[in-house]
């Protein structure tokens, strides 16, 4: 055998979530594992998705603190203005410490790192990458996902959400087409750092697909913020150069000129160049490869998880169904798959929003009149002692006479950090009255859940 035609157990292609939890968990079960990653570790995720996303989250999280302290009595400078240029320092910091440890990691677990870009062959057990080719039973597909930009004339303009973290100073004026999980969290961040943002949303609301109380009170605040909001609004062209592009409306309006235009207008999975026809293997229209509930292609020897599939694209997701995966085909636990109807997520807007289950809208759709809808609406301490406007709206959605909790809603301060614990509480099946037998803790945001 050739050095370049070396076994391995398994080779997974991508090194993020979804790769790398899914080589870490092969590896740790006693797998020969290599990992093909041509460009940095950690993929999305770490590099231009959650991890950079939260660092600029904080930072918009602590202007507004800032602003709170003032209120509290801190004799603070009416100008608290933010180093861009140290913040992005802190900010690559940090991502290289992950690097750092993935890389010692991957070295302590044996795992052979290959940086070339894989793509799948007609022959079954085997990867082809730059001039060599690698063979092993098993094969990760785990190639994640890239930003897509809508067809219209001028789009060239405009940048996406990898460009927002290439930013070198903040924007002063930037328009955002996209009111998804991105073009809110961009939006809002922007805002809160001194950028004038307008946010450009098709839809009539924000966050198709979430409990539309919740979506209605974070356009509100969006506009308390100065977010400038369009609904049912669809950008047809960019115009301009590059520093004072306008964007055109359906209705033929002009807005602009905005120094910046970045679309936020949804994700397609990694899959060019990867020989996905070739390997017979089975997509879908949008090109996402087609799993079972078990992680399997049409292909025995090719798995896929993340980004690649149409499973929810959210980190954890990713990582669940690669550990999971490999507990089953390498670690003899062979019911463990990814379960997924309970699905706990946050949006990074400001304020936050945290969801599981189903919204108000959904559950009426599926239970009717066996839905009770109930809601603490409250300022927070800390917005009532600055004189913040910030309030918080939680809701509780709960179906039949036992009053089941089939949905929980937070918007407002603090809901990030509040949904995990009761998400374990929700796959554990509780009612309100659950809730109202544990005792609160007190004074705190969280305990209106248990008094609600
Ligand atoms: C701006 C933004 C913010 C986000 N924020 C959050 C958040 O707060 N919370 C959350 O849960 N999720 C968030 N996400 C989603 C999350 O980043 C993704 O769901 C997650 O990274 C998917 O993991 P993955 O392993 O499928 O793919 P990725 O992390 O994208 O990794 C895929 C890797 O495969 C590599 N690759 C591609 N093609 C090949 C090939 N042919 N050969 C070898 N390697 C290849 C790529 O270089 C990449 O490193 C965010 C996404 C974005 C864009
Ligand atoms: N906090 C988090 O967990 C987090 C943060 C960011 C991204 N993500 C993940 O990444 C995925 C991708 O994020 P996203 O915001 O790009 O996608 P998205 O699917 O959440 O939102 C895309 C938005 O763009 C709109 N759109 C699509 N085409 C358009 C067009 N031509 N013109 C105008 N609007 C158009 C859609 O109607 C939708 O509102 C998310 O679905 C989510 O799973 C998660």
């Amino acid at each position: 055998m050739s050095p370049s035609e070396q076994d391995f157990d398994l080779i997974v292609i991508g090194g993020g979530s979804g790769g790398l939890a899914g080589a870490f968990r092969a590896a740790s079960h006693g797998a020969k594992v290599a990992m093909l990653e041509p460009g940095a570790l950690g993929g999305t995720c770490v590099n231009v998705g959650c991890v950079p996303k939260k660092a600029m989250w904080l930072a918009a999280d602590l202007a507004e603190h800032l602003a709170a302290a003032r209120g509290f009595g801190f004799e603070l400078p009416e100008s608290t203005p933010l180093s861009w240029e140290q913040l992005l320092l802190r900010r690559s910091c940090y991502i290289e410490n992950i690097h750092a440890a993935y890389r010692k990691r991957l070295e302590a677990a044996g795992i052979v790192v290959i940086p070339e870009r894989g793509s799948l062959s007609s022959e079954p057990g085997v990867v082809h990458a730059g001039t060599s080719s690698w063979r092993a039973p098993r094969i990760l597909l785990a190639t994640g996902g890239h930003p897509l930009k809508p067809d219209i004339p001028g789009v060239e303009l405009g940048g996406v959400s990898d460009d927002f973290f290439a930013l070198t100073a903040p924007p002063s004026r930037i328009a955002i087409v996209g009111g998804g999980y991105i073009g809110v969290e961009l939006a809002s961040v922007l805002q809160a750092l001194g950028s004038r943002v307008s946010l450009f949303v098709r839809q009539s609301r924000l966050l198709a697909g979430f409990d539309q109380e919740i979506t209605g009170k974070l356009a509100e605040s969006f506009r308390q913020a100065g977010i400038d909001l369009h609904f049912d609004c669809e950008a047809t062209a960019l115009e301009g150069k590059p520093g004072a592009v306008e964007a055109i409306t359906g209705d033929n309006t002009r807005h602009g000129p905005f120094d910046r235009v970045l679309f936020a207008t949804g994700r397609g999975p990694n899959v060019d160049g990867l020989g996905l026809e070739e390997a017979g293997i089975v997509h879908n229209k949008r090109g996402q490869v087609e799993v079972d509930a078990w992680q399997a292609t049409s292909r025995a020897d090719v798995f896929a998880v993340g980004d690649v599939t149409a499973q929810p694209a959210l980190t954890p997701v990713a990582i669940a169904a690669a550990r999971r995966l490999m507990d089953r085909l390498y670690g003899g636990d062979t019911d463990s798959r990814l379960e997924l109807p309970l699905v706990p997520t946050v949006v990074f807007a400001h304020p936050p929003i945290a969801s599981i289950g189903l919204s108000e809208e959904a559950a009426r759709e599926g239970h009717g009149d066996a839905v009770k809808v109930y809601r603490a609406d409250f300022r927070p301490m800390l917005q009532a002692l600055s004189d913040g406007h910030r309030r918080c709206l939680f809701k509780l959605v709960c179906v039949g006479d036992d009053e089941r909790v089939i949905g929980l809603h937070l918007i407002g301060p603090g809901s990030d950090e509040i949904l995990q614990g009761f998400a374990v509480a929700m796959r554990k099946g509780i009612t309100r009255r659950d809730l109202h037998d544990t005792l609160a803790i007190h004074p705190t945001s969280a305990e209106e859940l248990v008094l609600i």
